[in-house]
């Protein structure tokens, strides 16, 4: 263990609150927290498979490779644990969002697809024998699935896609075809080199009649010798921003047969004359989306706590220039603009989990109640799971990146997780249904409650709204967290007046009811994120005060703090709205301000001890910038040393430098890395085991970067040599 840095360890002296307290309440509890930690001790214990070159060194090919490697090692502990039966399907969405979100696959899986959707599209929509007959082989693993609905066409407007499954009752298959290239699937994850079976979304025809999309289950390629099946035309879709370990393929049918048993048929069925029995909701298909979308919460939580906690380290690391002159230089935390930058991603972070929890709460009672055949809720928890989906993608997205940016150029290494952490939450925008349009979506729900509002018994989400509406609800504007809540809730109902009444002026003008939605589509995504907004502050507030009763006095009164600070923050953000709609005045809105810059400097001593609550390990957060013991600067260093160029005779002198460093430190060294007693398997270093072989190692190490396995890199001839020699 390294000695931590003096200023993290002052940051960490003066923290008013017990660590471990809200690392229990973070987990659920002292159980969920010794089961988090086994888990992570079983994944860790096989580091060193991890541990190669790091990854942006790699080729396409190899990362691919590498990605395969990492995930079959890392699931197939997954499996070790569930046959020793420390994982079931109640605590897989910790296991898997654990795995997926955690260093260990830092960039995604080729396996993910597996369980984030084939398994939860079997559950969802496989009647019993389904059930029965496919979920055991995906569960260990024996068959690996992927879910390929989007086509190149088409991926927002699901009806609207063009792969057929046409029923030959003579032979009893659906014949899956794929009439044009833009019919072809294009991104289900895995699916690219890894999956042999999947799940795909096509037009059902039977009698000569379409009755919509529908889920089939389809080998796509040989379980012996992985190679496609014919009819199938399958391959990957290359490089990408991010995820670019997920292995995203696309998929092409060539009139493919299928048996009609292969047909998801928990919901509708084609019968064996081909008679198409209809589902009790056309919408009960999506059920699977709606899962995904609800775990994708949960995933920000993970790469949101990640980012700020590496952030924050940086920031009480990192000194630069004076607050007064002739002082020290200060840490980049005190400053406010600093705090400003991250302490709403901390307090974002507990804000995501706990409406997750709540989120998760409601989906299980509304999938209970759908498998009793009530629906009511159905439309509520569609709405609700797209826009906090929606919002929280869009705002851990922005956070993330804000981070970044508060680590100055450092945030801009790769080695700093920052990078690679954007590049998979700005994917969560687009996947699993693009923001913009599920925002339409609980708009769309919102409009109607509205028009209801009168006649209708309103649903917990939208409840506010009647309140809201009455006149007295929001006359005086107070500086409190329920006034600014109170406030948020006027503004997201008014706004969905608007809308009605802007549209239904464009109606009585002639324009047709789609024009008018069209037209006014704006202004309905502004409603339906305000309204999301209530959802979450509401939330976080309600969930901090009833924790109270159970937590001790310092804690409370950070978790308060937090909970301002949120409130605060979203108001401030939000004020045209709030002049707009509320009584609010100039001199509210000038000490709403004073309470923000008030509420970050209480926050400042604990800035610290709230990341250290995550509870991340360094090896989860890989970040160069962010580790417990606040060694920035030498990890910077080390890592840039793994440049594979680094190991080329051109820069023998970073490496003269290096050994320079060695020699100053030379006298002392031996003795007092010693006494820190790390074993090699432990160091993992080139220059540091116990026997002292640092050439030997430095050299091994060097050789086994890709850009060594030819003399001379082959773009010295082609594009080098040529540029010196002026021919090019
Ligand atoms: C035993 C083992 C068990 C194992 C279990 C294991 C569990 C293991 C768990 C492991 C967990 C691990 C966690 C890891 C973390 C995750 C990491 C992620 C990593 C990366 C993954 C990346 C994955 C990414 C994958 C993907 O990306 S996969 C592709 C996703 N693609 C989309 O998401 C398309 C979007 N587009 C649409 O969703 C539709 O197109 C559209 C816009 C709605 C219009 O739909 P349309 O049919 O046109 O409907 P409308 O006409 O607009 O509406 C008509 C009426 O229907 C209503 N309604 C529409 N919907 C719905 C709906 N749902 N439900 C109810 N109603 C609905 C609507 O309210 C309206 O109601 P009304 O107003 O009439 O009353
Ligand atoms: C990393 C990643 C992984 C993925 N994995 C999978 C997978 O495993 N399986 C799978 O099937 N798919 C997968 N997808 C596809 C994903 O689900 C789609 O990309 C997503 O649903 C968005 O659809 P689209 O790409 O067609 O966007 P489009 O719908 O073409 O969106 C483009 C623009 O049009 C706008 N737009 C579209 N429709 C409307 C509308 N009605 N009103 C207003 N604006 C509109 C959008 O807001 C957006 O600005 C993945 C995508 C990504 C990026």
């Amino acid at each position: 263990m390294h000695k931590i840095n003096e200023d993290l360890q002052k940051e960490r002296d003066k923290c008013s609150f017990n660590i471990q307290d809200l690392i229990t309440l973070i987990d659920g509890g002292p159980e969920k927290t010794r089961e988090r930690k086994d888990r992570e001790n079983v994944m860790l214990s096989k580091r060193e498979v991890f541990d190669g070159v790091p990854e942006e060194y790699l080729s396409h090919k190899e990362r691919y490779e590498n990605a395969i490697r990492n995930s079959v090692v890392a699931f197939s502990l997954v499996r070790k644990m569930q046959e020793e039966g420390k994982t079931s399907i109640n605590n897989y969405r910790d296991v898997v969002g654990g795995l997926l979100g955690s260093s260990v696959l830092r960039d995604g899986s080729p396996l993910g697809l597996h369980y984030i959707m084939f398994m939860p599209a079997i559950l969802n929509q496989g009647n019993e024998e389904q059930q029965e007959k496919w979920l055991p082989r995906a569960w260990n693993c024996s068959i690996i699935g992927s879910y390929a609905q989007t086509e190149l066409g088409h991926g927002t407007f699901i009806r609207g896609l063009e792969t057929t499954a046409t029923y030959d009752a003579a032979t009893k298959q659906f014949v899956l075809h794929s009439p044009t290239l833009t019919a072809y699937k294009w991104w289900p994850g895995g699916l690219g080199q890894t999956a042999n079976y999947c799940i795909v979304v096509a037009q059902l025809y039977t009698k000569g009649q379409c009755h919509g999309i529908h889920s089939f289950i389809i080998q796509v390629r040989d379980e012996e010798t992985h190679m496609p099946l014919p009819g199938i035309k399958i391959g990957e879709i290359g490089a990408k921003l991010g995820l670019n370990a997920v292995n995203n393929g696309f998929l092409g049918f060539d009139n493919f047969r299928i048996p009609r048993t292969n047909m998801l048929m928990k919901h509708a069925q084609v019968l064996e004359d081909g008679t198409y029995v209809k589902s009790r909701h056309s919408k009960l298909n999506y059920g699977a989306m709606v899962f995904v979308r609800v775990v994708i919460v949960f995933d920000m939580v993970n790469y949101l706590s990640k980012a700020v906690t590496i952030a924050t380290r940086f920031s009480a690391v990192r000194r630069q220039c004076q607050l007064k002159a002739g002082e020290t230089e200060c840490q980049i935390l005190d400053y406010v603009t600093q705090q400003h930058k991250l302490f709403v991603s901390i307090a974002a972070a507990h804000a995501f989990r706990i409406t997750a929890n709540n989120l998760w709460l409601t989906f299980n009672e509304v999938n209970e109640q759908l498998s009793e055949g009530n629906l009511q809720r159905l439309p509520e928890l569609h709405a609700l799971a797209c826009c906090l989906k929606a919002v929280t993608t869009a705002d851990t997205a922005a956070c993330v990146e804000r981070c970044r940016l508060a680590c100055g150029g450092h945030g801009y290494m790769m080695s700093s997780s920052l990078p690679l952490t954007y590049g998979l939450v700005t994917a969560a925008c687009t996947y699993e249904g693009e923001n913009t349009v599920l925002l339409l979506q609980t708009a769309r729900f919102l409009v109607k409650t509205y028009q209801q509002l009168d006649s209708k018994a309103l649903t917990p989400t939208v409840a506010y709204f009647k309140s809201a509406a009455a006149e007295k609800f929001c006359d005086s504007w107070t500086n409190t967290t329920e006034g600014i809540i109170r406030g948020l809730q006027v503004v997201a109902m008014r706004k969905i007046a608007h809308c009605v009444i802007v549209m239904t002026n464009r109606v009585s003008k002639g324009m047709t009811f789609e024009d008018a939605w069209n037209m006014t589509s704006v202004q309905l995504v502004a409603a339906a994120e305000a309204h999301c907004r209530v959802i979450i502050m509401s939330t976080f507030l309600e969930e901090v005060k009833e924790m109270s009763r159970t937590i001790s006095p310092k804690l409370k009164e950070v978790l308060h703090q937090l909970a301002e600070l949120y409130c605060i923050y979203w108001a401030l953000e939000k004020l045209s709205d709030l002049l707009l709609y509320t009584p609010i005045s100039q001199k509210e809105v000038e000490s709403l301000r004073l309470w923000y810059e008030e509420t970050l400097t209480k926050l400042r001593p604990n800035a610290v001890g709230l990341v250290d609550a995550f509870d991340l390990r360094d090896e989860m957060l890989q970040s160069t910038l962010g580790s417990y013991d606040g060694r920035v600067y030498e990890r910077l260093m080390e890592e840039a040393m793994k440049s594979p160029l680094n190991a080329e005779p051109e820069v023998e002198s970073l490496r003269l430098w290096y050994e320079e460093t060695l020699t100053k430190l030379r006298p002392n060294a031996v003795g007092l890395v010693d006494a820190f007693d790390l074993r090699d398997e432990m160091l993992q270093s080139t220059l540091g085991s116990y026997d002292g072989r640092v050439y030997e190692r430095l050299m091994e190490e060097a050789m086994k970067s890709p850009l060594n396995a030819e003399p001379v890199n082959h773009t010295f001839h082609k594009y080098l040599k040529p540029f010196m020699q002026g021919k090019l």
